[in-house]
């Protein structure tokens, strides 16, 4: 079931995802929560620092996992989405590294980084609830536009379009790696609460999609009309913008 939750702003979409991981971890503290980067989510971490600073909450005993990471990039990597999470939570709510996993961006061999993953995914799963933003193409974690769905762990290509997108993280286009780790939409169909956050106009489109009755792998957002539960929280200014478009306008 999808939950449309419309914020007056950015500030107050922030404020009700971080109310909302802040429930599910006081109501069940060993909570397995999944974790997004991009910039959508960094207000939702920097309101979840605040609560941790007033002890309205505290994240000891959860155990957590990332959507994805670039291949190429070390843990070390200003860019690397390792990094992003240390410096915009973990490192600001007394999370330790034994409390998470992250899908490796340096590896020898793929498949055994994928399985790897898999096997974390499987032994310490499911997640409780997973945080998503949204590509303007329908993304979700880095399962791009494409002819089918993958479940699982995979790498992937990234699309043209992702590269110019983020391409506003690094110095120059050319920097942005190619190739990315991520979580399928098996994996993230599997998590028991979802919560999509959508801030900025360019997203409407791909939000809108996922109201769309049809699920379409082009739209990999499309998807989460199968789930049970659901929310998508979204802007004023995104709202505005869901009329009534058709998959055929998201696409491409
Ligand atoms: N892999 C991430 C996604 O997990 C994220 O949701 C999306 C939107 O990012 P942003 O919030 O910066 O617009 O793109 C990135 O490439």
């Amino acid at each position: 079931m999808l939950q449309l939750i419309v914020c007056d702003h950015y500030e107050e979409l922030s404020r009700q995802a971080a109310r909302i991981v802040a429930k599910q971890v006081t109501n069940k503290p060993t909570s397995v929560i999944g974790f997004a980067t991009g910039s959508t989510p960094v207000g939702l971490y920097q309101e979840l620092t605040k609560m941790y600073q007033k002890g309205e909450v505290n994240f000891k005993q959860i155990r957590t996992f990332n959507l994805d990471e670039y291949v190429g990039l070390d843990k070390e990597h200003p860019q690397s989405y390792y990094r992003f999470m240390w410096e915009n939570l973990f490192g600001k709510v007394g999370i330790e590294k034994s409390q998470i996993h992250f899908p490796s961006g340096i590896f020898q061999d793929p498949v055994q980084a994928c399985n790897e993953y898999e096997s974390q995914l499987k032994k310490e799963g499911p997640i409780d609830l997973q945080i998503l933003g949204i590509g303007a193409n329908g993304h979700i974690g880095f399962n791009e536009p494409a002819e089918s769905f993958i479940l699982n762990t995979h790498i992937i290509q990234l699309a043209d379009k992702t590269i110019e997108a983020n391409a506003r993280f690094f110095r120059d286009k050319s920097e942005v790696p190619r190739q990315a780790i991520t979580m399928g939409v098996g994996n993230i169909m599997n998590a028991k609460k979802i919560i999509l956050l959508a801030s900025d106009k360019s997203k409407a489109k791909a939000v809108q999609s996922v109201f769309s009755s049809i699920v379409d792998p082009r739209v990999p957002a499309t998807i989460l009309q199968l789930h049970a539960d659901v929310s998508i929280l979204v802007t004023n200014e995104v709202a505005d913008l869901l009329k009534d478009l058709n998959l055929e306008q998201i696409v491409g």
